[in-house]
């Protein structure tokens, strides 16, 4: 089926209690006995959040937020080794001003329903997670992350020659302290999971094939305080973050336009995107 936005959604019924619906980027698995939609990204290698993978993510949290049996979600990668490379390079590379636009609107629309979501969101972390996949983890309200030091997390971006937005250094500011996010973020630091566990980037570090069942059993621990009270406090908690980007959305939209056409910074990017290929070949 189209939904409104475009997107083709394959729909399916895998038990009584399993529904299962499928975008090009996005698959969701949610469980009917339990409450809990597991929401895993597929986009291969490294699953780099392009316009539609934003698109399609916005719209499967839509659909579960007004799914009236849906009260948690866990939110995961298909890909071994990668929860998600972050913003997908070259959608900021190379385009003209109104791309730029498009593709920042889409960023905002999808954090606004993450960060806002009244359900309960956990992240699995089953692989690296750098910039964009951090916001992702750090957005959500449990972090559970696989045990092993190949694996990376945080807000790396000044190493590509850009800058986090107010609203990444915000959460993060409110996850791991203000001196914390001060150096991180100046320094573009990636935390292993160890690190990221110390200074409370992530929750808990568990072994790589426990991470999702432990992501449940945490979920059953957060589902046994009443719904309306434990939204109310998270919409209390996260209000003032998200008014501040309602408020200032097209200002930053404008201001990650004019940044990101940079001359310099599309050289920064390009610079970038060919030291991460010369290191793959
Ligand atoms: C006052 C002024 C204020 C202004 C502020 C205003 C606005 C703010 C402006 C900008 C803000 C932008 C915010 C940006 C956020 C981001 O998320 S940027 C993305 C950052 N991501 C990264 O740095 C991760 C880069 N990737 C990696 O480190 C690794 O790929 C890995 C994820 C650790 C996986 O490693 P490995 O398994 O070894 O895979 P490869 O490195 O070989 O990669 C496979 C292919 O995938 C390509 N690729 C990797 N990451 C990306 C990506 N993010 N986007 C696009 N493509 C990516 C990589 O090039 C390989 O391609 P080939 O197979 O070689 O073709």
């Amino acid at each position: 089926t189209l939904s409104p936005y475009g997107v083709h959604q394959k729909h399916g019924q895998i038990s009584n209690q399993r529904r299962q619906f499928s975008n090009t980027y996005i698959s969701v698995e949610m469980d009917d006995a339990t409450g809990v939609a597991v929401m895993k990204m597929k986009r291969p290698p490294v699953n780099s959040l392009n316009l539609e993978l934003l698109t399609e993510f916005a719209i499967s949290l839509e659909k579960l937020e007004i799914d009236r049996g849906c009260r948690g979600v866990i939110l995961t990668s298909a890909i071994p080794k990668i929860f998600s490379a972050g913003l997908d390079i070259t959608e900021m590379c190379g385009k003209n001003a109104d791309h730029y636009g498009e593709f920042w609107r889409a960023l905002q629309e999808m954090w606004l329903k993450l960060y806002g979501s009244n359900m309960v969101t956990i992240a699995a972390i089953n692989g690296s997670s750098p910039a964009g996949g951090c916001l992702l983890a750090v957005s959500c309200d449990y972090r559970i992350m696989a045990d092993n030091k190949k694996y990376t997390i945080g807000l790396n971006e000044t190493q590509l020659g850009i800058v986090a937005p107010f609203w990444f250094k915000d959460i993060m500011t409110d996850t791991i302290g203000h001196r914390a996010t001060e150096r991180s973020l100046e320094l573009g630091m990636l935390y292993s999971p160890t690190d990221a566990l110390k200074i409370g980037l992530v929750d808990e570090v568990v072994a790589e094939d426990k991470v999702l069942s432990t992501a449940s059993a945490v979920m059953a621990q957060w589902f046994a305080v009443p719904d309306h009270a434990r939204q109310l406090t998270k919409s209390m908690m996260r209000k003032p973050n998200l008014d501040r980007l309602v408020t200032h959305r097209e200002a930053d939209i404008k201001n990650f336009v004019s940044f990101i056409s940079r001359d310099s910074i599309q050289k920064s990017l390009q610079i970038y995107m060919e030291m991460l290929k010369k290191k793959g070949s």
